[in-house]
């Protein structure tokens, strides 16, 4: 404004800059400040007043004829934007907004049947169980489904690569009112993308769905307005209360005024947020902020509530808390249809339904959980707890050991002298009167324990410069090894004793139930995958193991079926 200003009073620039003036009052912010500098010019007598009026096309006539203009043209384009959210200009969207407008020139009714395109996206290594919600969905047996996905595919354009990504692959589902739908998959997998999608916030490349019938690529104001949604990250204000929070998007979803003290104190109380009412949101912790989006979603009771994550950082009672909530929201009610993502399986356990884990952006499995449980959970599942090592084991071992290591006389030839060979004399390291609790075993005696006590693999998870995690504390022994130079004897003899219990388990189990594999230590219990094949019942299983739970050890064990976990950890495994 002030170059255009200075360039209208230089005689020599002024020609020019009436000409650039026409592109400059496309800002109306320009034309605003134009029309008062020349009507200042005009009062300052710095225009000649007897030719030139205040409405004069020089003075301000241009700006005001360019604001009128503008206004109107600027206004539909903001309802353009707000109305057409797919605006956002990306080659993928140009490219979806020509396909569409070639479709308006041929009736594609009348070349795409509706089960072809399921025939079409469906490919060979398709679940049985997710071909046929396909089929249900795409040939319009939906039932009482109040929410259906039909072929929503997302595609992001390619970073600096050029390379697009696929977010999202065919996903075609339904779900009902009552019904909770857990959404599970890796990360990345495209849960996300599919519920910005439903909620409007990103425009799918193809397919659609359907909310109450209303087609959210057509129609997203209307199928939005039935979705009450907890996005992954907070999306709050950071300077409103909780209440405030509660009370503004309780007018945005239309609950009556003379209503909205009784709702927000209904969920006040609900989420146990009650004593931070009046606290602004950036103050709250973690999880409350959690429990507060979670609120927001629930507020005026939508009919869809999409929850991304939403235990994310609370603690084990604000989880019941919410699990209470929903359940009763859902299944109890019966009114509302939940769709949950969670990497908690428990919850998922809890709380759903119906479960559709995705994987690269397609669906591999649907179905309730006991379903996928019964159809993917193709083993048992055994834990077992062995018994402490008794101290008087530990004891023993230990006595044995020193006795071993300082009793030159009966082993004239063997431990002490590979010891005085690999550390060069012991003398400085392990007294001869040493009691047990100061004696400490270098690398190089472990190494020598396992030789004699016959398992010289198993030390080397302790002495192996790159230490392998045995479950069995190994790896923090290994490491007080590698800082230290030496272990306890105690502790040495405690870990020893454990893994032979340990073996002696692994060893019944194979050779009891062939095909067992093994699944991995908590550090206190092992678990097995048991697989199902012919008379292998559970009553030959708990015999097996009764008959020899004494000898073996165990303190307590279970067998349970596979566990939605296992099943999750199968598909995210083979994607
Ligand atoms: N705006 C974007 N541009 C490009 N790629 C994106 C964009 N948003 C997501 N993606 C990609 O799409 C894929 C799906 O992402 P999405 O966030 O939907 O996964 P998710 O299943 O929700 O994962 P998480 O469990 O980690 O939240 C990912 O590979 C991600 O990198």
């Amino acid at each position: 404004m002030v170059i255009s200003f200075i360039m209208g009073l230089i005689e020599t620039t002024a020609s020019v800059n009436s000409i650039l003036k026409n592109f400059f009052r496309i800002s109306p912010g320009f034309c605003f400040a134009d029309g008062l500098a020349s009507l200042a010019l005009l009062r300052q007598g710095m225009k000649d007043k007897t030719s030139h009026a205040t409405f004069d096309w020089n003075v301000a006539g241009a700006s005001i004829c360019y604001l009128g203009v503008e206004s109107i043209c600027y206004f539909l384009l903001t309802l353009g934007l707000e109305v057409f959210p797919t605006c956002k200009l990306t080659p993928v969207t140009v490219k979806e907004w020509w396909r569409r407008i070639s479709n308006l020139w041929v009736d594609t009714s009348l070349v795409e049947p509706l089960l072809k395109s399921s025939s079409e996206t469906a490919t060979d290594d398709e679940d049985i169980d997710v071909q046929s919600e396909r089929n249900r969905v795409l040939s319009g047996s939906i039932g009482n489904a109040i929410l259906y996905l039909r072929n929503l595919r997302k595609v992001y354009p390619g970073g600096k690569d050029h390379c697009t990504k696929v977010a999202v692959d065919s996903l075609t589902f339904s779900v009902q009112a009552g019904e909770c739908f857990g959404f599970l998959g890796t990360n990345g997998a495209g849960k996300t993308t599919t519920l910005s999608m439903l909620c409007g916030e990103e425009t799918p490349t193809e397919g659609t769905a359907f909310i109450f019938g209303k087609d959210i690529s057509s129609n997203p104001k209307a199928a939005r307005h039935h979705i009450g949604y907890c996005p992954q990250f907070d999306a709050l204000l950071e300077h409103l209360t909780v209440q405030e929070h509660l009370e503004l998007y309780a007018r945005i979803k239309g609950v009556a005024d003379y209503r909205i003290n009784d709702v927000v104190k209904e969920k006040l109380v609900e989420f146990d947020l009650l004593k931070h009412a009046d606290k602004p949101s950036y103050t709250l912790s973690g999880g409350n902020k959690r429990k507060l989006s979670v609120a927001i979603a629930m507020i005026g009771d939508p009919p869809i509530v999409i929850l991304d994550e939403p235990s994310t950082g609370m603690d084990p009672i604000a989880k019941r808390f919410m699990w209470e909530v929903i359940s009763r929201l859902s299944t109890r009610q019966g009114k509302t249809a939940v769709i949950l993502t969670t990497h908690s399986m428990n919850e998922a356990q809890a709380l759903c339904t119906r479960i559709g884990i995705m994987v690269g952006g397609r669906l591999r499995c649907i179905g309730s959980p006991q379903h996928l449980k019964t159809r993917f959970g193709n083993h048992l599942e055994l834990e077992i707890k062995p018994t402490e090592v008794s101290s008087v084991d530990m004891d023993n071992l230990c006595r044995v050991i020193r006795e071993r290591l300082f009793d030159l006389p009966s082993h004239p030839r063997s431990l002490l002298d590979d010891l005085e060979v690999c550390i060069g004399g012991i003398d400085s390291i392990i007294p001869v009167e040493a009691s047990i609790a100061e004696i400490s075993m270098s690398r190089e005696m472990i190494i020598s324990v396992g030789c004699w006590l016959g398992n010289e693999e198993r030390v080397k998870t302790l002495t192996s410069s790159r230490p392998l995690s045995d479950g069995h504390f190994g790896e923090q022994l290994a490491e007080q090894l590698m800082r230290d130079g030496g272990i306890p004897l105690q502790v040495f003899s405690e870990w020893w004793l454990a893994r032979e219990k340990f073996s002696a388990i692994d060893s019944f189990i194979s050779s009891s139930f062939p095909g067992t594999t093994f699944h991995g230590f908590n550090g206190l219990s092992v678990k097995y995958q048991l697989p199902y094949r012919e008379g292998l019942s559970l009553a030959a299983i708990f015999g097996r193991i009764e008959g020899n739970r004494n000898k073996l050890g165990i303190a307590e064990y279970s067998i349970s079926q596979s566990t939605l976990e296992t099943i999750f950890n199968h598909f995210a495994a083979n994607p």
